[in-house]
C-alpha cells in the first residue's frame, strides 16, 4: 500500500525536493508552504505522515503541531528546523512530535525516521533503501524473484562476506550453530534489532540438508491481525472480502526448506494456536478451506524480545513456546562483541569501496576510536549504514576520519559524558553543515562550541524519545538500551523537563 505524505515548508523550493526524493523512494506526497492550506489538506485527505517544517510563517510551531494533532490526533509528524533550538526540539517533542531534524536532512536519515514513523504508528515496516535485502512479508516476497532465498545467493546480494567474528561469544554461538544445523529441530533466535538474526537464520539452513530448498523469511511484526492466517497457511478464493484469488501460505511456499519467523512474539493468540497446530501436526489449512495438506519445514523463530518472558507476561503461547524451544541461541549485540567490530568495518568498508569505486582505507585511529567507544543500539545494521556513509564522504585513496562519521555516532557518547557534567541547554544558532547534514567550521571556537552542544542535545533528546517509544516508556528498559544507569536518564529527563 502507497503511503501518503504531507510537506510542509516555508520554502516551496525545498517542497519540491523533499517531494520529488520521497516520491522517487516510493511515497505519495503532496506539498505546501502555506499553513492554512496545510490544514485543509489535512482535514481533506487520509495522510500517513507529517514533515513539517517548524518555522512556517505566522505561526506558533507548538500551536501548530496540536492544531494539526486536535485535526488527525494518531498521525505521525516529523518535524524540521533550520536552527539548533533545543527549547522548541523539546516542546515539539513533548506534544506529540516524532522526530525533530536539523536542516540540511540528511536523505537515508529521513527515509529511516519516516520508515519508524510509519511502523510505530500503523505497525507495519516499511522498507527503505538500507533495509532493501530485508523480506517484509510475503506480499513484498512474491514481488521478488522466487529463488533469491538462499544463503549463498543472499551472501551474493548482500555483496560482502558473512562476518565469522573472532571474541569468544562469537565463537561460542558459532558452536551452537554448527551443532544444530544439521539437526532439523525447532530453533528461537533471540538479540536486539540488527544483530544479525535473520543472518544467522539463513546460516543454519544453508549448513542444513535442506539447502536445496527453500529459504523463506517472513516479518511477523508487519502482519496485520486479519492477514496473518492468511499469509502464513494461505486461503481459498471468496475466504474473506478480499481474496481475490485462491493464494499459498508461508508453509506451502516454503516446502522442503526452512521458515523463518522474524518478530514471533507480534502474532495473536489466535494465529499463535494455528500455528502450534501446523507444528504439532504438521499439516496446515488453508483459511476458508476443510482440507489439510501436509507440509515438511523446518521452523526458525526470531524475537527481540525474549519470548519467554511474553509467556509470563501471557503475551505469548506457553504451549507454542515449549513447542518451538527445542534449540534457542542468543545473537549478541555489538557492544558487547567489540573484538568482532574491526573485521565488520574491514569487510564493509572494502564493500563500499568497490561499490563507489574507490580505493578507501581503514579508518584512522581516532575514527577508530569512536567506533568502538560508540554503544551501536541498532548493532550490525547500524554499522553497515555509519560505513555505507562514511565511505560515502571519505575522498578517494584516503582513510575514514572522524569528520566523515554521522553526527549520532560522534555525539552520543560525547554527549552523554558532558550532560552528566553540564547543566547549560541554552540555545545557540551559529553552526553550518555540508550538504548532507556534517558540521562544517563555525566563525569562532566559542559559537561552534554552542552550536555543537545544542546539535548534541537534540541528538539525544531524538535518541532518548525514541527509544523511551520502542520500550513503551519503561524507563529501566530504556536506560539499559541507552547503556546509562537509570538514574543519569531521569537526571536527563527532568533536565529537559519531560
Ligand atoms: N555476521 C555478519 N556479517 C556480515 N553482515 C552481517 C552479519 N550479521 C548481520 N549482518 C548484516 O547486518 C544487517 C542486519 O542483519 P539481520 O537483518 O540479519 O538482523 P536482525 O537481527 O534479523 O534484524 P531485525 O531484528 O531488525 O529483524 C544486514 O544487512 C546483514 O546483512
Amino acid at each position: 500500500m502507497l503511503r501518503k505524505i504531507l510537506i510542509l515548508d516555508k520554502d516551496l523550493a525545498m517542497c519540491q525536493k523533499f517531494s520529488n526524493f520521497l516520491r522517487n523512494s516510493g511515497f505519495v506526497t503532496a506539498s505546501t508552504s502555506c499553513n492554512k492550506e496545510a490544514l485543509q489538506l489535512i482535514k481533506a485527505s487520509d495522510f500517513d505522515l507529517i514533515l513539517c517544517d517548524s518555522e512556517l510563517k505566522n505561526t506558533y510551531p507548538v500551536a501548530f503541531l496540536l492544531k494539526i494533532k486536535s485535526i488527525r490526533p494518531g498521525i505521525p509528524i516529523i518535524s524540521m528546523s533550520d536552527s539548533e533550538n533545543i527549547q522548541t526540539a523539546v516542546e515539539l517533542m513533548k506534544s506529540g512530535a516524532f522526530y525533530f531534524m536539523l536542516k540540511p536532512i540528511n536523505p537515508e536519515r529521513l527515509l529511516d525516521i519516516v520508515a519508524s514513523a510509519l511502523k510505530e504508528a500503523t505497525g507495519i515496516q516499511t522498507a527503505t533503501p538500507d533495509q532493501n535485502e530485508k523480506i517484509l512479508s510475503k506480499p513484498d516476497k512474491e514481488k521478488r524473484e522466487s529463488n533469491e532465498q538462499t544463503m549463498s545467493e543472499g551472501v551474493m546480494k548482500q555483496g560482502y562476506p558473512y562476518i565469522t567474528g573472532v571474541s569468544a561469544i562469537s565463537k561460542k554461538l558459532y558452536k551452537s550453530i554448527d551443532l544444530v544445523s544439521p539437526t532439523d529441530y525447532t530453533v528461537i533466535i533471540h538479540g536486539e534489532t540488527g544483530t544479525g538474526k535473520e543472518s544467522v537464520a539463513r546460516m543454519i539452513h544453508e549448513k542444513s540438508h535442506r539447502n536445496s530448498g527453500p529459504f523463506l523469511a517472513v516479518d511477523c511484526g508487519s502482519l496485520s491481525k486479519e492477514l496473518a492466517a492468511s499469509e502464513l497457511f494461505g486461503h481459498e478464493k471468496g475466504a474473506f472480502t478480499g481474496a481475490l484469488q485462491t493464494r499459498e501460505g508461508a508453509f506451502m511456499l516454503a516446502q522442503g526448506g526452512t521458515l523463518f519467523l522474524d518478530e514471533i512474539g507480534n502474532l495473536s493468540y489466535d494465529v499463535q494456536l494455528l500455528l502450534l497446530r501446523a507444528i504439532q501436526e504438521r499439516v496446515v489449512r488453508k483459511v476458508g478451506s476443510s482440507a489439510e495438506k501436509p507440509v515438511n519445514v523446518r521452523l526458525i523463530v526470531a524475537s527481540n524480545e525474549d519470548l519467554y518472558e511474553s509467556v509470563a507476561k501471557r503475551k505469548f503461547r506457553e504451549d507454542l513456546y515449549h513447542r518451538l524451544n527445542e534449540f534457542s541461541l542468543t545473537v549478541p549485540p555489538l557492544r558487547e562483541r567489540k573484538e568482532d567490530l574491526c573485521l565488520f568495518i574491514e569487510a564493509f568498508v572494502a564493500h563500499a569501496s568497490k561499490r563507489l569505486n574507490k580505493d578507501l582505507k581503514m579508518p584512522t585511529p581516532a575514527a577508530l576510536e569512536i567506533l568502538e567507544t560508540y554503544h551501536w543500539p541498532g548493532n550490525i545494521r547500524e554499522l553497515l549504514n555509519t560505513i555505507k556513509k562514511a565511505c560515502l564522504f571519505t575522498p578517494n585513496g584516503k582513510a575514514i576520519s572522524e569528520q566523515y562519521l554521522p553526527m549520532e555516532v560522534k555525539l552520543t557518547q560525547e554527549f552523554l559524558v558532558r550532560m552528566d557534567t553540564d547543566d547549560d541547554l541554552s540555545i545557540g544558532q551559529n553552526t553550518s553543515f555540508s550538504p548532507l547534514g556534517i558540521p562544517t567550521k563555525a566563525s569562532g571556537a566559542a559559537q561552534s562550541e554552542k552550536s555543537l552542544k545544542d546539535i548534541a542535545a537534540i541528538a539525544e533528546l531524538n535518541k532518548i524519545m525514541l527509544t523511551l517509544r520502542s520500550v513503551k516508556f519503561n524507563k529501566s528498559k530504556a536506560a539499559e538500551i541507552l547503556n546509562i544507569d537509570r538514574k543519569t536518564l531521569y537526571n536527563k529527563l527532568k533536565r529537559i523537563n519531560i
